[in-house]
């Protein structure tokens, strides 16, 4: 396995990272953090909205508008903190740039945990530099309805390059992740909820009410912006 950040010692609970699009933010991304902060003991999750999601075509909502929508569902949870930084970037925003930037503010020893869903993750190996990620964080794979199970093995779900990635680094046991400041992958179960950003669009558009997918102080906000009526 090759060596991730310094593994003498480290600093503090380790912290949980979700980026995401969040067009809009729903109860699936809210309930995988909150999760992950639980399963893993994280001392809390940064919400990192993309300014300019690299994989996709242009979101049907902006940057200000899903950063606005992203800090309304954070509202009143101490946990979650939202990070405005890809937001404010003119560049693409790829996560190993977000990675460098939190690494560089916080230092070498504090572990970080990047948290993905399964569709996330198995994409991975066409993400930028995406080997060098695991050198700046652990990464944390939670089940996504609709996408294989994360196992420990993943058996035949994802490409020979991530599963070779991955094979020496994965660990159940959560604590571990206190032990180096990155480096590891940690499967985790959530409560499966096959909510996506795409399907509240979709009823938002045909006039449909997503009410109960999302918070209702989200749902507001695209009323108020009358978001994804005429977007797709
Ligand atoms: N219901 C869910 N269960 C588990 N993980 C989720 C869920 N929804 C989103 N995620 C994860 O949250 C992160 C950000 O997701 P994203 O903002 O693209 O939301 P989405 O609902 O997948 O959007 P879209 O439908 O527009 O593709 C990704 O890691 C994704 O896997
Ligand atoms: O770094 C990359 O190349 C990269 C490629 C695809 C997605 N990402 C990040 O993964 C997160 C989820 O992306 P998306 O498009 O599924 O919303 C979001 O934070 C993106 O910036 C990052």
């Amino acid at each position: 396995m090759r060596p991730a950040l310094p593994t003498e010692s480290t600093a503090g609970s380790p912290i949980g990272l979700l980026g995401g699009t969040f067009d809009p933010i729903h109860f699936g991304h809210l309930r995988l953090a909150q999760e992950a902060c639980n399963a893993l003991a994280l001392a809390g999750v940064r919400l990192i909205p993309a300014g300019r999601p690299p994989h996709r075509g242009v979101p049907g909502s902006t940057a200000e508008d899903r950063l606005a929508m992203a800090r309304l569902a954070a509202q009143g949870n101490p946990v979650f903190e939202v990070d405005d930084g890809e937001v404010r970037s003119a560049q693409k925003s790829y996560t190993i740039l977000t990675l460098e930037r939190l690494r560089a503010a916080l230092g070498s020893r504090q572990p970080l945990v990047l948290i993905l869903g399964a569709d996330a993750f198995e994409g991975l190996p066409s993400w930028h530099r995406w080997q060098d990620l695991f050198s700046l964080a652990h990464i944390a794979v939670a089940n996504r309805p609709g996408y294989a199970p994360h196992g420990r093995r993943w058996p035949g779900t994802l490409s020979p390059e991530l599963d070779q990635a991955c094979y020496n680094r994965l660990i159940t046991d959560p604590m571990r992740l206190r032990d180096q400041a990155g480096g590891l992958v940690i499967p985790f179960d959530m409560t499966p909820l096959a909510i996506s950003a795409s399907l509240i669009r979709d009823l938002v558009r045909t006039g449909a009410s997503p009410r109960y997918l999302l918070p209702d102080s989200v749902l507001d906000y695209i009323g108020l912006h009358h978001l994804y009526e005429n977007h797709e």
